[in-house]
């Protein structure tokens, strides 16, 4: 290569007729110019970036995200949690003003934030100094401070062979050379010993993280409050998985990647030292220069480093964006598969897909720079530095220039210190380098600290109750109903009351109807359901039949009046869309308790097949192949019979209030009627939301709701009446059909003989 380069050189001078001296030197002067510009330029762009900031300039531009969250559209770029993102190297704002501005959490970096979240995540990783995790470190400690051991021994070794190659001292090269050897085999050992505890502790810390994560995720309905009442954390299943673990397997290897080479560099430090002293060279000019020049690397190195704490949170966004446009997918493959709706997925699924490999080009496009000078600095800069190291004590020390002790004027003497000094100069500068590098691993773990410390504050705060979402910012405030909510911070608080009543029933005292979005859609309801009260709810769509159940539940708070529940109150409640479980038929009826629970409480398979006969799904059992047969029930059981399998619970649980939800929509009227019959039968309070007439004699009251916030409860009786006579219009009229109906299929069976007996004349011919 650099012959083919002179040739060039030597042709082109040649050519325009140049100096081939001033070519060279242009063309280096050149490439070095260029590669300053390079790495000026973030300098110069960040001092630009401040210099807009303190004039008080921003660059508002982009689109508004849902919830403040992610921008799915038309290929843009994703962000979650900050509403800044960097997109190919460009800050945008997403335009969210207001408290969702100063709401901004700032970009993740090696700064206090990310400290106190580490150290908050690194309490819940190692609980005590007496547990697992501690026993796991001081081994690993112990390894790698072994492995110091063995190379600064090996390098010394090292030395102590040349030096008898250089004597010809063919006995003593043998033995050292056979002990080389036999240390080879510890210190491979060692080797693999660190990397298979760096994987144990990864694996102990994520142990850890997941189960306390797990814990406040399944506390309090977390897990619903964070994607339905919540717009922080977009895709809680990434952040739970994926970050988790990235962030534990960074943790886990930092500390091997921070604490051998500091190791490596204090032992070693101290054995250069010596062999100088051995020399009788003065100690302290090379590690002086050393400590300059990796001084002064590693200030070029940080000024010109990229972001790559911030570049990692955004890259983890988008991954997790993308995996779940794949989730919704699978989710509702059938829905889309019938709509023949592939197109469009495919077109979403594309675009979050190269707005993940956008950002990672940057990412690449970024590591290329640093790494070339990183390689730079670290190879050639320090190798240069290391040789005037080694240099320094020959040249400078006292003690073997004249050669007394040995009859080779020292040579063999000087020949083995540079060895051994070599090779621990080239162990120290790996040290130097892995801590060096380290810096770019430490930001980039303050980009996954900041995501996983981030799900795990917004856990805490939701499960206490405290919400934000950017869409309830200013202009809701003055919208229908709002005048009852008071706000803070852009956000409506929870200021209703939740009590015990003590009289069985539920009540609900001047209580708003509030979506998560903060439309208010019943400004006040007020009314009080005794045991054995049974509810019907009606009112056009939207109207919130459905929300009434979600703050009767627990589930949307109670933002102004009060709600009463009996102490232990048991609430069962049934969507249209019923939801089945992982697990056997049993795990179905049973759901959501285990069948441990079960036999707690005294049930047996006899049980839950009078729940089933009462459903009319008797046959159920036998032709799935018995209760524990297994299956994947969503996709296995036909809709109707999800509904009625919803419904079984309820006989199995029996609670005190059933909320039915359309619960039986897809149930034919009679086994509707009939289950009905059976859950008062068994003594259960229905609250009971239907567009079924037939269903209305089965209730004592009823609860409409007009779409616009009124709403009206009267006793039903007058309105069964009414719904009796309308149904019985509904059958006169097509009663009146049936003469006309007899009369067609007279016909029709005359037409179907005459072409019987046509057919049959035809093949006898
Ligand atoms: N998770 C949510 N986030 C934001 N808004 C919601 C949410 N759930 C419901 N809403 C809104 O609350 C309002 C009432 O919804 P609700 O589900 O109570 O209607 P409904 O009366 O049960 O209607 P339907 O008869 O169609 O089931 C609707 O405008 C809906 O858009």
């Amino acid at each position: 290569m650099p012959n083919v380069m002179s040739r060039v050189l030597d042709s082109t001078a040649a050519k325009y007729n140049i100096p081939r001296e001033y070519l060279s030197k242009t063309i280096l002067g050149t490439a070095v110019c260029l590669y300053g510009i390079k790495l000026g330029y973030p300098l110069i762009q960040q001092l630009c970036k401040k210099s807009v900031t303190l004039n008080g300039v921003k660059d508002v531009k982009g689109s508004r995200t849902r919830n403040g969250t992610v921008v799915p559209a038309n290929g843009q770029d994703v962000s979650t949690n900050n509403n800044e993102h960097v997109a190919n190297g460009k800050t945008v704002d997403n335009g969210n003003k207001g408290p969702a501005t100063k709401e901004r959490r700032s970009s993740p970096a090696v700064n206090q934030e990310f400290l106190l979240q580490l150290e908050k995540l690194i309490r819940i990783m190692i609980p005590g100094l007496w547990c697992g995790e501690v026993a796991l470190l001081s081994v690993h400690t112990l390894a790698l401070f072994t492995r110091t051991f063995l190379s600064i021994y090996v390098a010394s070794m090292e030395g102590q062979i040349v030096k008898f190659i250089v004597r010809r001292d063919i006995w003593n090269f043998s033995i050292m050379l056979m002990k080389w050897l036999g240390v080879a085999v510890p210190a491979t050992f060692i080797n693999s010993m660190i990397r298979y505890l760096e994987n144990k502790l990864a694996l102990a810390f994520r142990t850890r993280l997941v189960n306390h994560a797990y814990s406040k995720y399944f506390a309090d309905q977390t897990y619903y409050r964070v994607s339905n009442l919540d717009g922080r954390i977009e895709n809680a299943d990434h952040r739970l998985t994926d970050d988790i673990t990235a962030f534990t397997s960074s943790v886990a290897h930092l500390y091997s990647h921070l604490t051998k080479p500091l190791f490596d560099c204090a032992l070693i430090g101290l054995a250069l030292a010596q062999s100088s002293r051995r020399m009788g060279a003065n100690i302290i000019p090379g590690p002086l220069l050393a400590c300059v020049v990796i001084g002064a690397t590693g200030q070029i190195l940080k000024a010109v480093s990229p972001k790559f704490g911030l570049l990692v949170a955004e890259e983890a966004n988008r991954k997790g964006y993308l995996r779940s446009i794949h989730s919704r997918v699978i989710t509702n493959a059938e829905e889309i598969a019938f709509y023949g709706g592939h197109k469009v997925e495919l077109t979403h699924l594309q675009r979050a897909y190269q707005t993940l490999v956008r950002q990672k080009n940057y990412v690449f496009q970024q590591r290329l720079w640093y790494v070339m000078l990183e390689q730079f600095l670290m190879k050639y800069v320090w190798s240069g530095t290391g040789m005037v190291m080694v240099a320094l004590p020959i040249v400078m020390g006292t003690r073997l220039q004249v050669g007394t002790e040995t009859s080779d004027s020292g040579v063999s003497e000087r020949t083995q210190y540079f060895t051994t000094a070599r090779n621990l100069l080239v162990s120290g500068a790996d040290a130097v380098e892995r801590l060096m590098s380290s810096y770019k691993e430490v930001v980039e773990l303050a980009g996954y600290t900041s995501r996983v410390g981030e799900m795990l504050d917004v856990f805490g705060e939701v499960g206490e109750g405290r919400y934000k979402r950017t869409t309830t910012s200013a202009t809701k405030q003055n919208s229908r109903g709002t005048d009852r909510l008071e706000f803070k911070d852009g956000q409506p608080v929870a200021k209703g009351k939740i009590t015990e009543s003590t009289d069985g029933s539920i009540a609900l005292i001047d209580v708003p109807v509030v979506t998560p979005n903060c439309d208010v859609v019943v400004p006040s309801l007020t009314l009080v359901i005794n045991q054995g009260m049974h509810l019907l709810i009606t009112g056009p769509n939207g109207c919130g039949k459905s929300s009434m159940f979600r703050i009767l539940s627990g589930l949307w708070p109670v933002y102004a009046g009060e709600l009463k529940r009996p102490k232990d109150c048991s609430m069962f409640y049934i969507p249209q869309r019923p939801y089945m479980s992982l697990g056997s038929l049993r795990d179905q009826v049973i759901y959501p308790d285990t069948v441990e629970d079960m036999k707690r409480k005294g049930m047996t398979d006899d049980d839950l097949e009078r729940s089933l006969a009462l459903v009319h799904l008797s046959q159920l059992v036998l032709r799935e192949g018995g209760w524990d047969a297994q299956a994947d029930w969503k996709d296995t059981l036909s809709g109707g019979e999800k509904q009625r399998v919803a419904v079984a619970r309820l006989f199995y649980h029996k609670p005190k209030f059933a909320l039915l939800d359309e619960c039986t929509s897809a149930v034919s009227i009679d086994v509707e009627s009939n289950i009905y019959q059976a859950a008062k039968d068994a003594g259960v309070t229905l609250l009971t939301i239907t567009h079924r007439p037939s269903l209305w004699k089965f209730h004592s009251h009823i609860l409409q709701f007009d779409g616009e916030g009124g709403w009206n409860l009267s006793p039903l009786d007058a309105k069964t009446a009414m719904t009796l006579r309308q149904e019985k219009a509904h059958l006169e009229a097509q009663l009146a059909d049936i003469p006309v109906a007899q009369q067609r299929l007279q016909e029709v069976c005359k037409e179907l003989e005459d072409e019987e007996e046509r057919l049959l004349s035809t093949t006898c011919n």
